[in-house]
């Protein structure tokens, strides 16, 4: 027994040694390459300040950013990958646009049997399974779809904001809005990917709120689990069977399945939701083309589709692939679109000015409806809208960087002229959140100021300097809809509601340290006074 635990104590000290020595002389890897590489430790790299909670992850890539201002890139840890932080949007250009077919994949790939639900989202889906699934939705996000859609979330704000404020009787009325704002999404993306009506405000534990909270929770064990998908897939397997809870899986995927029935079974029923294309869409039928698209102003921050080569798939197309696209609205659009809308209601309210002046647009528009319901030609044309949203994703982009992995050799030089060859596996980082706060691209970075984009200066933005929704291929599929949603819910509650500071509102707003994207500590609060 006293000689099996000195064994023990032997090999687990033998193991961290191990470890640590080969995490130590994983440090050198930018040195021997020629690459200045920021501040890191073993096992943990550059990061610890966030492994710490010491900051916040925004604050630490801004940090590695600007270590080295002259350079085109330089060179950082996550933990123990290499990461090369391209700082030159030129280069980032060349990267994510031109030299596409060198960096398709993300480096969160997440493998089928490792998670059937997650792994078949075009979001973690990687090389041709990725290119088909993405050739598939694409058509499904454009302007005149968005359109199809627009009624059913324009009719669930209206009748929302007319609830909530009801019995206010002209009072303040004090909310958090993650939470308000969260169940509106929730209720969207129901109706709209899952062709589900629910009244989350209402029925506030309904089954399918609870079970989306479920799959965007990526704190805790799902977060580590998420993590080791990527970085050591084989030993998730040993833990756990999947990423997502199975129940979890399972409640999605009877709902789609039965839908779909229902759909099947009655021919003339038609919603004009993302339902409704996914199915056509697994059947192979043919979704109609957008020839009417160019009548559509086209927001500045929507992400352009580009065209990619048509890759005849083997993939069928089961129920759970549709559930799983259907599920990517709650893993790549809830967390992110929510933090964006409370963070235009947010500056609305420390900005009355700009704040009015927004209303005074609103107002205009509903003088010209009469009382019927806002069209989304009609949004699309609200330029202050667009710009006040825009400068919010801008000021605030709900992810702070976004990645690509290197699949075939490729030079970068620097601008000292060293020239690096990229590897296969090599990961390169897209610094999002600090390029857009360089006052080198957007002069005084940290004010509020719409004008920025504005007919008369919008064009003075380099595209690859605004970077919220990614760029390139692989860009954000699901712009259009973010922000058709965003400027929904911020209409209508301009049409009810003047938005103001409460007692409880953060100013200058504090973030939670653990959390990867944008979460108030103390919640997003406001009052909302209601209008005549
Ligand atoms: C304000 C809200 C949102 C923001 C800021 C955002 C941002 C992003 C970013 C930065 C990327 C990576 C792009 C790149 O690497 O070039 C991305 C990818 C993606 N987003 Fe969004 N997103 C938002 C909302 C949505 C919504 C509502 C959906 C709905 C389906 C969505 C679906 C996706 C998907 C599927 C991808 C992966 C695309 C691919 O790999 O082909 N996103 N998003």
């Amino acid at each position: 027994m006293y000689f099996l635990s000195h064994l023990l104590i032997f090999t687990v000290i033998a193991l961290i040694l191990f470890i640590y020595y080969r995490a130590r002389k994983k440090l050198n890897y930018f040195k021997e390459r020629g690459v200045p590489n920021s501040k890191a430790i073993p096992v943990f790299g550059s990061i610890w300040d966030n492994v710490i909670r010491k900051k916040h992850f925004f604050e630490v890539f801004t940090q590695l950013y600007n270590d080295f201002p002259d350079l085109r890139f330089s060179g950082f840890f996550m933990f123990n990958d290499p990461i090369y932080l391209i700082r030159d949007p030129a280069l980032i250009k060349q990267i994510c646009i031109k030299d596409f077919d060198h960096f398709v994949n993300h480096s969160n790939n997440i493998d089928i049997d490792i998670d059937p639900m997650l792994g078949r989202s075009v979001f973690f889906a990687k090389d041709l399974r990725w290119r088909h699934t993405r050739n598939i939705l694409s058509p499904l996000f454009t302007g005149s779809k968005m359109r199809l859609m627009f009624s059913l979330i324009a009719q669930y704000c209206d009748k929302i904001m007319n609830t909530l404020l009801t019995n206010a009787n002209g009072s303040a009325k004090e909310f958090e809005m993650k939470d308000i704002v969260t169940r509106f999404g929730n209720d969207i993306v129901a109706s709209v990917a899952f062709g589900l009506e629910v009244d989350s405000l209402k029925n506030r534990d309904n089954e399918f709120y609870v079970n989306g909270k479920k799959m965007v929770k990526f704190d805790g064990w799902p977060g580590i689990k998420l993590l080791l998908a990527s970085v050591c897939p084989r030993l998730l397997k040993l833990f756990s069977k999947s990423i997502t809870d199975m129940k979890t899986i399972e409640f999605y995927v009877n709902l789609v399945s039965d839908t779909i029935k229902y759909r099947e079974e009655n021919e003339n029923f038609s919603r004009n939701d993302m339902l409704d294309l996914l199915i056509k869409a697994k059947t192979k039928q043919s979704i109609k083309s957008d020839e009417d698209e160019h009548q559509f102003e086209e927001s500045f921050a929507a992400t352009e589709h580009h065209s990619l080569e048509n890759t005849e798939s083997s993939i069928e197309w089961t129920d759970l692939d549709i559930a799983s696209q259907s599920g990517t609205f709650f893993f790549a659009g809830f967390e992110t679109t929510a933090n964006s809308t409370c963070l235009t209601i947010h500056e609305l309210a420390l900005n009355p000015d700009i704040q009015d002046r927004l209303r005074g647009e609103v107002d205009e528009v509903l003088e010209q409806l009469q009382g019927k319901l806002l069209p989304y030609e009609i949004l699309q044309k609200m330029k202050y809208m667009d710009m006040v949203v825009t400068e919010t994703l801008r000021k605030w982009p709900p992810l702070a960087q976004t990645d690509r992995v290197c699949s075939k050799q490729y030079t970068i030089t620097n601008s000292d002229g060293t020239e690096v060859v990229l590897e296969k596996n090599d990961i390169i980082g897209i610094p999002v959140f600090a390029i857009q706060r360089d006052p080198k691209y957007f002069p005084n970075p940290e004010k509020f100021d719409p004008e920025r984009f504005s007919d008369d200066n919008k064009h003075e933005v380099d595209p690859a300097t605004f970077l919220t929704f990614g760029i390139g291929p692989r860009n954000c599929v699901g712009s259009r809809f973010a922000l058709m949603q965003m400027k929904a819910i911020i209409f209508y509650i301009l049409k009810y509601s003047r938005i103001e500071v409460s007692a409880k509102t953060q100013h200058p707003i504090q973030f939670e340290k653990s959390s990867f994207t944008l979460n108030a500590k103390n919640g997003f609060w406001v009052n909302f006074i209601p209008r005549h």
